[in-house]
């Protein structure tokens, strides 16, 4: 039963081997030319080739341009496309990060197996234009960046809320290409990613979020029942959403100059602008993420600069915001003051949301939030749906006999898709805490302030009291009337002695909470439909777990009972069985299908059976899933034992 064991290397694909160095840009022809028939910038310092008839007459030189030609599907080593200079903008801005967002290389219609390489001679076609963004080296980075962080259409400003610049934190001052030789050759010696100072202070490198960028065939061309790779999988807007969410709770800065407070430590700011305004508090205030060095979790900590605390009560009134517990208000944990920025400060610590923007930073573009832009208008049922979730909220604060009080744009956040939530609860509690204003009186101007936040985002502008008539008129020209009339209940003061309450409300909107309902339970049916599949990766990522485990173990390899005998001899062959398949000419053949079914088959443990047939094609079992099963388990069962531990 014992097989000659082929040394690793003689099943590798004979792919041509990689250039070595990068291809001189005057030989590499312009990524505009290509794809546009021209380049921009030929004049302007870009430094590739803009003759495709020169291109075609070095064909005949061998290593710049028949290597590339001669790639086979999905080809990383094309020529990167790095200018030799790029430009810096401005004086002091450091280059943000871009590399996540450059431009893919999708060859359309190239499928896994039947790829035809691709040539630099053939026509534009072969490439997907909707998928590759203009090369413009005077602002590359920084369009690049607009959609590298998904700022949407109706954003003209990129959203960066860590700008690098801000932290002082050195960034690389050349685009960083992952497919250039020379920087894998880095990452081989180690100098790219080990640098001399220790790890922590290195710049991070940015996610590689375009490696696992959704490529052909194209769902068009597939018959209904089969599937693609990336079908397993989330889909990759919520992959990503998430990774970026993740990346930035785990954020750190380096070099930090914030200090640390008494329960909380590694304070990151996330203020996106410098100038602070005290027209909301009364105070300037600031907003850090920190880590509670008693839970380890993430929480955010409002500063309000410059504030004595005369009243211990104003503080204990925080307490009561602890009942409410609503799905649109941030939760209000605790509060204090501390000396530790060097003032006298106010901090309140509320649940955290990463990647939040406020209200005003979504829907008033500009770069005065406060000033008279009007951008994209709302759609309707976005409002309704804001309207609703903020009657939620109100509805949850009244009930705990607490008042909103702050719902300007710049404290209600929006935390995913359309989710909005109050952000700055309790405060003007504390801080107008001697005011001693009578209850109800606060509610009834959460109503107003109600209206207002609506009409500030349906007319795209901050809206004052003295044009709140004006206001109301544009809002009736761009929605319907019941909208306007919803808004307008909201900002008509109810005649005293009677007083307006959330739930006569709630109940003349009670069409558009219906509908909201319905929406809420269609995303719960389509997340978890999007779990389950998650479901089976995470079951399939354990069955692998274990025979990477099993297969192989270099400490058993004079062990002729473990790795080539027996149970183990034959899960190996089942290794080969499942990934490593050649076809008839000996290339490897990559089907995720053929991967899946059969551990699906084996972890089911069925009764299909299985030939299995040795690399030196002497020995062929034929065994049932079942019994491999049985054989998986013994092994990973064998493998527990603490005789066997080596280390
Ligand atoms: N609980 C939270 N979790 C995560 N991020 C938050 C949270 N609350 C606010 N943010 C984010 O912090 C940033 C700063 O918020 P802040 O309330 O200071 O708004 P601002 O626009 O800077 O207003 P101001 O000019 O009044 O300071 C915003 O991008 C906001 O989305």
């Amino acid at each position: 039963m014992a097989a000659t064991r082929l040394q690793p290397e003689l099943r590798k694909p004979s792919g041509s081997p990689r250039p070595k160095g990068r291809e001189n840009a005057k030989e590499t022809l312009c990524r505009n030319v290509l794809i546009y028939g021209h380049c921009r910038y030929e004049d302007q310092g870009c430094a590739f080739n803009h003759d495709p008839n020169k291109m075609s007459s070095m064909s005949s030189q061998p290593d710049a341009v028949k290597k590339v030609a001669s790639r086979g599907t999905f080809n990383v080593d094309s020529p990167s496309f790095t200018p030799s200079t790029l430009p810096t903008t401005s004086a002091g801005s450091s280059i943000p990060s871009h590399t996540a967002s450059a431009p893919p290389f999708t060859p359309r219609g190239l499928n896994s197996g039947t790829a035809t390489p691709a040539s630099l001679d053939t026509e534009p076609a072969v490439f997907n234009p909707a998928q590759i963004r203009e090369f413009t080296p005077q602002n590359y980075e920084y369009s690049q960046a607009v959609a590298a962080n998904g700022a949407g259409a109706d954003s003209q400003l990129p959203y960066d809320p860590f700008p690098m610049s801000a932290v002082g934190q050195a960034m690389p001052t050349t685009q960083y290409n992952p497919y250039l030789e020379e920087t894998s050759n880095l990452a081989n010696n180690g100098a790219a990613f080990f640098p001399s100072q220790p790890a922590y202070t290195a710049p991070a490198q940015p996610l590689q979020y375009h490696l696992y960028a959704p490529i052909g065939p194209h769902r068009e061309d597939l018959l209904a029942y089969q599937r693609l790779t990336h079908d397993f999988f989330m889909p990759e807007k919520t992959r990503e959403d998430l990774q970026r969410k993740a990346e930035a709770t785990l954020q750190v800065m380096p070099n930090s100059q914030l200090p640390t407070l008494d329960n909380f430590h590694t304070l990151v700011a996330l203020d996106t602008s410098h100038q602070k305004s005290a027209t909301v508090f009364g105070f300037p205030g600031w907003l850090y993420k920190s880590t509670s060095s008693k839970n380890g979790k993430m929480y955010c900590l409002r500063r309000l600069e410059g504030y004595r605390l005369t009243n211990e009560n104003a503080i204990r009134s925080v307490k009561d915001w602890r009942r409410v517990d609503n799905g649109n208000v941030v939760s209000v944990i605790d509060a204090f003051t501390t000396r530790a920025f060097g003032d006298s400060s106010l901090i309140f610590v509320t649940d955290y949301f990463p990647l939040s923007k406020t209200l005003a930073e979504h829907h008033f573009s500009g770069t005065n939030r406060y000033g008279n832009r009007v951008s994209a208008t709302v759609p309707e049922k976005v409002l309704w749906s804001y309207i609703v979730q903020m009657a939620s909220a109100i509805k949850a604060v009244h009930a705990a006999n607490l008042a909103a009080r702050c719902m300007d744009p710049s404290k209600v956040i929006l935390t995913d898709k359309n989710r909005i939530r109050l952000s700055a609860c309790s405060v003007l509690d504390v801080v107008q805490f001697e005011a001693q204003r009578p209850l109800t009186e606060l509610q009834q101007e959460d109503f107003l302030h109600f209206g207002r936040l609506i009409l500030s985002i349906g007319t795209n502008n901050l809206v004052s009291t003295t044009t709140l008539k004006n206001a109301v008129d544009q809002l009736g020209r761009t929605y319907t009337a019941e909208l306007r009339d919803t808004v307008a209940w909201l900002l008509t003061p109810a005649q005293a002695p009677a007083t307006k309450s959330i739930d006569d409300f709630l109940s003349g909107i009670s069409s558009h909470l219906v509908s909201a309902f319905d929406n809420s339970l269609h995303a719960i049916d389509t997340q978890m439909s999007e779990l389950s599949r998650e479901v089976e990766n995470g079951r399939l990522f354990r069955l692998m777990a274990k025979l990477g485990t099993i297969n192989e173990r270099p400490e058993y390899e004079g062990d002729r009972n473990w790795s080539e005998n027996g149970e183990r001899y034959m899960l190996k062959l089942f290794r080969d069985y499942v990934f490593h398949q050649v076809d008839a000419d000996g290339r490897p053949v990559i089907d995720l299908g053929h991967i899946l079914t059969c551990l699906n088959k084996l972890d089911a443990g069925i009764d299909e059976k299985v030939s299995l047939t040795s690399r030196d094609e002497q020995t062929t079992f034929v065994v049932t899933y079942r019994e491999l099963k049985k054989q998986v388990m013994a092994a990973f069962a064998e493998l527990q034992k603490p005789s066997k531990g080596r280390y």
